[in-house]
């Protein structure tokens, strides 16, 4: 587990900007390709705008990046909270990313459905023996949830590498979601994690003692690979140990 804190929230997009392209560089380099699921909500937007900027655009051959999801909203891909439609405006389109490149939550599914269907496109893509993405991008909630891995949710007991839908009672809306045995399987995991109000979750998921029905979080440690967690001060401000 690396602990990377930066005194802003610029220094912490800039710092996982040039992560994202060390990474993609690498895993182009020494398979072709470069795979990487990405996370929603608003903390990233700002990472893929950067990555999309002419500070980024040209450091990675991105015919050879190929977008996944760590989770989706079951809504329509043009609703104003799909994940899908937030990273086409900040990332794919300024890239002019092809959509071949592309696997989105066909969300015109049924949950289940739409949960088993991704599942079979990522389980098509990658050859048996190297189901595992290079990176798989997080955020954080303020209730210590990642991707859609919510507190108390049946997802948070897989044990084999899976896609799921799940229902969020308070909310009253579907999810669908990588599950922490799937993204645990990739090469890289990276936290993007900025702002006060993320920080007593930061401590829950980084010290408090292990309980994944509160702090669905803690569920999350690459198996093989590095798990790196980008965080401002403001969001580490609960942190004891720094190290
Ligand atoms: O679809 C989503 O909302 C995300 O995948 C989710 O896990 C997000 O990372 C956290 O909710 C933090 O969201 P913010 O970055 O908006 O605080």
């Amino acid at each position: 587990m690396k602990l990377n804190i930066f005194n802003t929230a610029d220094e912490v997009l800039t710092a996982l900007a040039d992560h994202f392209i060390k990474v993609g560089s690498e895993s182009i380099a020494a398979r072709g390709k470069f795979t990487v699921a990405l996370s929603g909500g608003s903390s990233p937007k700002k990472l893929y705008e950067l990555l999309a900027s002419t500070s980024y655009a040209d450091q990675l051959d991105w015919e050879k990046v190929y977008f996944f999801f760590g989770d989706e909203r079951n809504v329509p891909q043009d609703h104003k909270d799909s994940n899908y439609l937030m990273a086409k405006k900040a990332l794919f389109d300024p890239l002019m990313i092809s959509p071949v490149n592309v696997f989105a939550v066909d969300t015109t599914f049924e949950p289940a459905e739409a949960a088993a269907k991704y599942w079979e496109m990522i389980s098509a893509f990658f050859d048996e023996d190297e189901l595992s993405f290079d990176l798989v991008l997080l955020g954080l909630g303020d209730n210590s949830h990642t991707a859609s891995l919510f507190p108390h949710t049946p997802v948070l007991h897989d044990t084999t590498p899976g896609v799921k839908e799940v229902w969020l009672e308070d909310q009253q809306v579907w999810r669908i979601t990588l599950n922490a045995p799937l993204i645990n399987e990739a090469r890289y995991i990276a936290f993007l994690v900025y702002g006060e109000g993320k920080a007593i979750a930061v401590h829950h998921i980084l010290e408090d003692a292990e309980d994944i029905e509160e702090y669905p979080a803690q569920l999350i440690d690459s198996i093989a690979g590095e798990t790196a967690w980008f965080l401002d001060e403001a969001a580490a401000a609960d942190l004891e140990d720094r190290e």
